[in-house]
């Protein structure tokens, strides 16, 4: 069953859509990077699939069972601010979430802390440096033992060691229990070593949805002479233009003149492209006012 669904979701706060019709279905037991430009509508999603936000239009299911205004029980949320009590110590933070959640594990818990990142049981929250706190606070959503773990920009503010450590913890849960994962991040680079499917939001719509080699199988990137573009078959996404050369994003390329190079694209560049074309789209909409 899929762990998470939309169908024609969006949200308007106030007289602003931060989505509008959005709708998918992720695949289960995958890791999905949901990227997209700041204020995208990324944390919205989340915060609407963990129960925290209403949806103005469509409905989101989990595991099959429409959300409500409730966390369902088989998700854990963690927020992008990682709210936790500083004055309480890791050992009292853990107790405290234990007697809040019906369903927990202390084993999988200890076992996050203790044997991935040696945290001290002792140290107030609030003195711990944000990598550590990050884990604890990754330790605690897995507590949970949820099916489906919601992270909003989890490696955000954290040197590349400490992302390591959170993305083991993270990857430790997705191989031990199937755990389906889905990831807010800017951080493309390190999204592709760990996420299997990309879900693509921006303008308040997703711009991409699906397995990530499958994606980038299906697009190319072609440079060559500017004065040979319109001879370039296949759907353009966006390009960057000199003079004399074009830099292009293609979905689903067709002929390739001689003198043009083309290359399947990394993740980076292409969701770069994706959103430089809704950028122009936005400029082209503001000029046309
Ligand atoms: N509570 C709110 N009230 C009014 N507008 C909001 C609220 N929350 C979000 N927005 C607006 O909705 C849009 C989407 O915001 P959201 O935080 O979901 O984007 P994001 O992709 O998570 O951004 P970032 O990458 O910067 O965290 C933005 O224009 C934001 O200003």
């Amino acid at each position: 069953m899929n762990p998470l669904t939309a169908d024609a979701v969006g949200k308007r706060y106030r007289s602003r859509w931060a989505l509008r019709e959005c709708s998918f279905a992720l695949p289960e037991g995958k890791v999905v990077a949901l990227a997209g430009s700041n204020g995208a509508g990324k944390s919205t999603l989340l915060r609407m699939a963990a129960g925290l936000v209403r949806p103005t239009t469509g409905e989101l299911a989990v595991f099959g069972t429409p959300v409500r205004g409730r966390i369902h029980p088989d998700v854990a949320f963690l927020a992008q601010n990682r709210p936790l009590y500083r004055d309480f110590t890791v050992r009292e933070l853990v107790r405290a979430c234990a007697a809040m959640n019906d369903r927990w594990s202390a084993d999988r818990v200890h076992d996050m802390l203790g044997s991935i990142t040696r945290v001290d049981y002792d140290a107030k929250v609030g003195t711990l440096s944000a990598g550590a706190r990050t884990q604890v606070a990754i330790a605690i959503a897995l507590g949970r033992l949820p099916r489906l773990l919601l992270l909003d920009e989890p490696l955000s503010d954290l040197d590349p060691l400490a992302r390591d450590e959170a993305l083991r913890i993270i990857m430790t849960d997705v191989a031990d229990r199937g755990t389906t994962v889905v990831m807010s991040s800017h951080l493309l680079s390190e999204l592709r070593e760990v996420c299997d499917h990309i879900l693509l939001v921006d303008e308040g719509r997703i711009q991409l949805d699906g397995d990530i080699e499958e994606v980038l199988a299906r697009h190319r990137i072609l440079v060559g002479p500017s004065a040979e573009e319109s001879a370039v078959g296949g759907t353009l996404i966006s390009g960057t233009r000199t003079e004399r050369q074009s830099t292009l994003l293609l979905r689903e390329a067709g002929s390739v003149p001689a003198s043009w190079a083309a290359a399947e694209p990394d993740l980076e560049s292409l969701v770069m492209g994706y959103l430089r074309a809704s950028h122009e789209r936005r400029s082209q909409a503001r000029d046309a006012q």
